[in-house]
């Protein structure tokens, strides 16, 4: 790290103002400098003393030939004793157009006390002055000026110096003389007070330096105090100056006294207001009130240049003329500010231009995701209808599916892929309607809504808008009911006069392309999901897992960790060992971070050979024992072998809550009891409801199946107790499809036959053994691949599930067995066991017609 030598500082222009030791003084200051000379002060924190350092010199006086206006007085100094108030045009900025040959010699280092943002995106500094600099040379002009310096120390005034002695006594006579005149213009008693402590007490320097600072004087006046580093010159020139003002002071009163009668209280008060103003921005305790005269002429250009619609300008107008009456320290001035300061970023008529080439965009979903045929296809006919049309009213997408499969990436490359800008809402949690539409501005603390937000942070209407997690937003409540406002934002028929509360004016949210995701379909509101085209994202095999890997993750991981794509290599049969071993999910998140670890133990590895200049011991192959070192024994064995089969425990296949497939054990128990069914594992009506219909049928069949020997007999089902649980019991479970596993795991506790782990199975089934389709085919066939199962049993009328959507591999490694009827299930559940003494009968098939 660089030291700040205190004899280089960086050097800030300042105009028409000046600087003097022990005072302060706000500067706007110009972003682009203020970020370098901010990043170089801070940056430097080991010398603390001159760490947040820098030399304000102002610029030179323009000389009343180049502008002309300059010297008049100006006009509010009839009486008053405000410094002459620079032109308001003329900002005591320094910007990049101060060259060093514009600068006066002399300057004053100061500390940065404050720095605030201001409404144009710039910054206004505080600083206080802390001794008096010349400008010994410019070490540099860009990207800011640097200078080296000579500082002057505050002199002591010699005890032998009679003449300094006497110059000093006769500044603070003039000084209390001055006081005098205040306290008749009866100004507030703590500024009174300050002034007096300071005349007691400071010394002479710095007291010529105070006082001159709270008289009327002109810009080389001041300046000309600025070079008196001489003591002598500097107070013999104060006394002048401040003897001046008494005489103006006492003119001024004598005139005010005759006019005094004829002000109103109102004009009375601003007077002095004005006044006090003065005295305390001199003394460094107010804001300049210039800068408030700026911010509202920067916010005026602002919600110039933003493009207003009309109504929406009508307002702006209204409160900034609301603005303009207002005083700055009132409560409400902050907040009107903040309004318009919202209204002006709001990006009402600034638009990207789309890039609506179908081929481009086909290009950039291919490269930045692997698989989603379907996904692709929908967004390609989106943007296909988008360029014929010209018009984005249509359905919504919904991308649905599991955490981790790349739904918010695809959001973000179908931004890319037409150019436009990209912006994320999170859903999940919002439960106060006031967060989708605003505050209304009443509220203390009002805010905009997230959509109006979003807006303002892409600065463009058309950007594409990612409303992940949809499915969590809440539901109606005392704090609203934020999907009713979500509802309002996606009806391309009132989305173009969209109303935030805050903002209070329509706003168009017709250009913007809103995609959302959900994990899973039940918990979206049915009016919301009418608005939405739902596309299923679903789970990744293990084989799409290890090509999205080696053309993604790997190298956005390899480069993320500052190696080069020969550094590290991982073969399949690594990936696998990772994904099989380390993580259980249906998309690639937790893949992607154990993949990171590894890059990241490389990393160290290869640095440490680096750093030894042993790089050629060095391998770039990550082998399976690499693995286990670096991220320690496997966490997930083979789900299924784990398991050892038992008579009453059957694998079933399930659609979780999240949204993917996933495999589940359901296991079922008997005991002596009474003839009572038992269910548990947080389980919803319907699945309750297949478990009687289940324990029904079988007790329906007991004797066909061998548990009872004869046909009447009926006191052994009511001499025993049936539990059965689903595992997992903290997760709720609901649906008709566990209704063929719930009977075969009856059928398997009653018979002590065994259904091997292997086997997995879904359907619905009727009390007359009937086996109905299920949903979410694809994803449960996958789950059960994932979960290494051999054998999966499906209702037959699924079947063109199977043969549509499941991907080829899968269909390879797996036997499918379609059932029409329960006894089609038990046949290929107990894999040809005798299951029943007696032949079933004749299940009668449905018709579909
Ligand atoms: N098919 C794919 N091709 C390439 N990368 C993918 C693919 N699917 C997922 N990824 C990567 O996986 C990571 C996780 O994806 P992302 O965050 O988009 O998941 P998500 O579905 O939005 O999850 P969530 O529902 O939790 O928000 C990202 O780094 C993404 O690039």
């Amino acid at each position: 790290m660089t030291n700040i030598n205190p004899n280089v500082l960086p050097i800030v222009p300042i105009r028409n103002k000046v600087l003097l030791p022990g005072l302060a003084l706000r500067l706007q200051i110009n972003r682009k400098d203020t970020v370098l000379i901010m990043q170089k002060i801070y940056k430097s924190s080991d010398n603390k003393e001159s760490k947040s350092l820098i030399g304000c010199v102002p610029v030179k006086p323009i000389t009343s030939k180049e502008n002309p206006d300059e010297n008049i007085p100006s006009p509010d100094s009839f009486g008053s004793f405000k410094s002459a108030s620079p032109k308001k045009t003329i900002e005591q900025t320094f910007d990049q157009s101060n060259r060093s040959s514009d600068l006066h010699n002399y300057g004053c280092a100061a500390r940065i006390i404050r720095l605030d943002r201001t409404v144009g995106g710039g910054f206004t500094a505080v600083v206080e002055g802390i001794s008096r600099i010349r400008v010994d040379r410019y070490v540099f002009e860009r990207p800011y000026l640097e200078a080296e310096i000579t500082i002057f120390p505050e002199p002591a005034i010699p005890h032998d110096d009679q003449e300094l002695q006497g110059l000093a006594v006769s500044l603070k006579s003039t000084g209390r003389e001055l006081l005098a005149m205040l306290q008749e213009l009866k100004l507030p008693t703590p500024v009174l007070t300050q002034l007096q402590k300071f005349i007691d007490g400071a010394s002479a320097g710095a007291l010529a330096d105070l006082l001159i600072s709270t008289v009327e004087s002109s810009y080389e006046e001041k300046l000309k105090i600025l070079d008196a580093h001489d003591l002598k010159t500097r107070i013999a020139t104060s006394i002048d100056l401040l003897t001046r003002q008494i005489h103006i002071l006492k003119i001024s009163q004598k005139i005010h006294s005759n006019v005094e009668g004829k002000l109103s209280k109102k004009q009375k008060e601003f007077y002095l207001r004005q006044q006090l103003n003065a005295i305390k921005e001199e003394l460094g305790e107010h804001y300049d009130s210039s800068t408030d005269d700026d911010d509202v002429t920067d916010l005026t250009k602002r919600l110039q240049e933003a493009g207003l619609k009309p109504e929406a300008d009508r307002t702006a107008q209204r409160e900034l003329k609301r603005l303009k009456r207002m005083h700055p320290t009132q409560a409400e001035y902050q907040v009107v500010r903040t309004y318009l300061e919202t209204l002006s970023e709001i990006p009402w008529s600034k638009s990207t231009t789309d890039v609506l080439d179908i081929d481009k965009a086909r290009h950039q979903l291919e490269t930045d995701h692997y698989g989603l045929t379907t996904v692709k296809k929908r967004v390609l006919e989106y943007l296909a209808v988008l360029k014929l049309k010209d018009d984005m009213k249509g359905p919504i997408l919904c991308l649905l599916g599991p955490p981790g499969v790349g739904k918010t990436s695809l959001g973000k490359s179908i931004a890319n892929s037409l150019g436009r800008k990209f912006h994320r809402i999170s859903l999940g949690g919002v439960k106060d309607e006031a967060e989708i539409r605003g505050h209304r501005r009443t509220y203390i603390g009002a805010m905009p809504g997230l959509i109006s937000q979003g807006l303002r942070r892409v600065g463009v209407n058309n950007p594409v808008f990612l409303l992940d997690e949809i499915d969590k937003v809440g539901h109606i409540s005392s704090h609203g009911n934020p999907s009713a406002a979500l509802l309002e934002v996606l009806d391309p028929e009132q989305n173009n006069t969209f109303n935030d509360h805050y903002i209070n004016v329509p706003l168009d949210l017709s250009k913007v392309l809103f995609i959302a995701t959900a994990n899973q379909i039940d918990t979206i509101p049915p009016p919301l999901l009418d608005r939405m085209e739902l596309i299923t994202v679903p789970g990744y095999t293990f084989d799409e897992k290890i090509h999205i890997a080696q053309r993604h993750l790997l190298p956005k991981q390899i480069a993320a960790h500052g190696l080069s794509p020969n550094d590290v290599k991982i073969s399949n049969h690594v990936l696998l060992k990772i994904t099989t071993g380390y993580t259980r999910e249906a998309g690639v998140r937790n893949f992607e971070r154990e993949i990171a670890s590894v890059c990241r133990a490389k990393a160290v590895e290869y640095a440490d050979a680096k750093d030894k200049e042993r790089i050629h011991i060095y391998h770039p192959e990550v082998t399976e024992d690499d693995v286990e070192s670096i991220l320690g024994v496997e966490k997930f064995d083979n789900e299924v072998a784990e398991c050892a089969s038992k008579p009453g425990v059957v694998t079933g296949l399930s659609w979780t809550a999240s949204g993917s497939g996933g495999i589940l054990f359901i296991e079922a128990t008997q005991m002596p009891g009474k003839g009572i069914l038992q269910l548990t594992g947080k389980l919803g009506d319907v699945i309750k409801e297949s478990a009687q219909i289940a324990l029904s049928w079988v007790r329906a069949h007991s004797f066909q199946l061998g548990i009872t020997n004869s046909s009447t007999e009926s006191t052994f089902f009511f001499q025993r107790d049936v539990h059965v649980h689903f595992p997992a019991g903290a997760i709720g479970k609901d649906g008709p499809s566990a209704g063929v596993a719930l009977t075969t795991a009856l059928v398997s506790l009653f018979t002590r036959k065994i259904v091997p782990p292997t086997t997995a199975m879904t359907g619905e089934m009727t009390l007359r053994g009937i086996v109905l389709p299920v949903g979410g085919i694809k994803e449960k066939v996958i789950a059960a691949h994932r979960a290494r199962i051999r054998k999966v049993i499906l209702p037959s009328r699924n079947r063109k599930d199977v043969e549509g959507d499941v991907p080829a591999n899968v269909k390879e490694e797996i036997i499918f067995v379609y059932a029409n009827n329960i006894y089609d299930v038990l046949q290929a559940a107990f894999e040809g066991e005798k299951i029943w003494v007696e032949t079933p009968p004749i299940v009668e098939v449905e018709s579909h017609l």
